[in-house]
């Protein structure tokens, strides 16, 4: 069965996150090595001291390594590109990878025979290092890093082989394979780890988001509550009005002993979404505080905050909840507080008057909004 579009988002983000984390390696690792090979060939020109028969050669050996890791540093990705731009972007920049490699190879394996020692000699040993660091730090894609070790390594190999001595070719093509086999595993232990580190950041912030929602309900949670009251109360503070409910299940407990705790779970689930529904507007914000209370804020003055309060507060009476097979009449008792900058100086003051206010409705017989004195 093919997956639905819910199970294959998460998938998607994932496989969107390693690329773009591949993006960011490999260009940073790329950024760098291109300045290594016109090093290498000054060094292999330097040493026939730029004679004339070596400058023209020398001058485009070591301009045409140099512009290709000028076009490495100047290729233009986006800070944070889609799909297709980060796919576009790898191709150019292993283009740009394996012609260097490739420009390497060709002067490495002409140096063998133009060149005057020590300068072959030079030559060789960059192109074993080369290899060496594509083997080791470019090894996101096998296949094309295959292709630059073999463009740095098989036209020298081919000139050892014929020029030199079978064996001295022998060697090299072992050194080859080593380094292929190299790669290979490093390419295991980089996909090993940018897996893992994606799944820690999915963790990461799979926590935290739960440490922000209450798990029963789907909430926000006391926590997240706090903390967007105290956001909603700095906003507040230049002159728009604002209001806080605290709304509290009445007898609840009785709905568990009558029901089982399953139950009472299903109706706290049920109360919740009725809450929603009731309180769907920007700036309105629900949240569960613990148990069987729960919380609004309200971009609103305190008497429109009653007029919503009392109006859920009798529906609720009015239609029952119906959860768990069950169709059962619940009320609940609310505390209403409209925001005065002058008396609240923290959230923790707005709640304690309107969690007061709740205790006198509950007081006063329940089914009841109460709101703050002095409002
Ligand atoms: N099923 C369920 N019950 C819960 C949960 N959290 C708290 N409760 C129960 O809620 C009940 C609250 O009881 P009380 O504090 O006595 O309040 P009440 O029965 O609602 O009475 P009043 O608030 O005075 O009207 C307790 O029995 C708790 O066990 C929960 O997540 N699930």
């Amino acid at each position: 069965m093919p997956d639905s579009p819910a199970t294959q988002e998460p998938g998607r983000s994932r496989a969107r996150n390693l690329l773009a984390q591949e993006v960011a390696e490999t260009r940073q690792r790329a950024r760098l090595g291109g300045w290594f090979y016109g090093v290498a060939a000054a060094l292999a020109f330097g040493v026939t001291g730029f004679a004339p028969p070596y400058r023209l050669s020398g001058l485009l050996v070591v301009g045409t390594l140099v512009m290709l890791a000028v076009v490495r540093v100047a290729l233009p990705v986006a800070a944070a590109p889609d799909e297709r731009e980060a796919r576009r972007y790898l191709r150019r920049l292993w283009a740009v990878i394996l012609a260097t490699a490739a420009a390497w190879g060709a002067f490495s394996a002409w140096s063998q025979a133009a060149l005057p020692q020590p300068a072959p000699l030079i030559a060789l040993l960059f192109s074993g290092a080369f290899g060496m660091a594509i083997a080791h730090t470019l090894c996101m894609r096998r296949l094309p890093s295959a292709f630059a070790i073999a463009a740095v390594m098989a036209p020298t190999l081919a000139v050892l082989w014929r020029e030199v001595a079978f064996g001295v070719g022998a060697t090299w093509l072992v050194y080859m394979a080593y380094m292929l086999l190299v790669m290979g595993r490093s390419h295991r232990e980089y996909w090993t780890r940018l897996e893992l580190e994606e799944e820690l950041r999915q963790q990461r912030d799979a926590f935290a988001t739960q440490s922000r929602v209450d798990g029963l309900t789907g909430l926000p949670n006391r926590r997240e509550f706090s903390e967007s009251l105290e956001q909603a109360m700095e906003v507040a503070g230049g002159g728009r009005p604002l209001s806080l409910l605290i709304l509290d299940i009445d007898h609840f407990k009785r709905i568990n002993d009558t029901y089982g705790h399953l139950a009472g779970d299903a109706c706290l689930l049920r109360f919740a979404s009725r809450l929603r529904e009731a309180f769907p507007g920007e700036g309105e914000l629900c949240a569960r505080l613990g148990g069987e209370e729960f919380g609004v804020v309200l971009a609103v003055d305190r008497a429109a905050a009653r007029v919503r309060a009392d109006a859920f507060r009798e529906a609720l009476a009015r239609v029952p909840l119906e959860f768990d097979g069950i169709r059962q009449v619940v009320t609940a008792s609310i505390g209403c507080c409209g925001f005065d900058a002058g008396r609240h100086s923290g959230a923790d003051a707005l709640y304690r008057e309107a969690d007061a206010a709740l205790y006198r409705a509950k007081v006063g017989g329940r089914n009841r909004t109460e709101c703050a004195p002095g409002d």
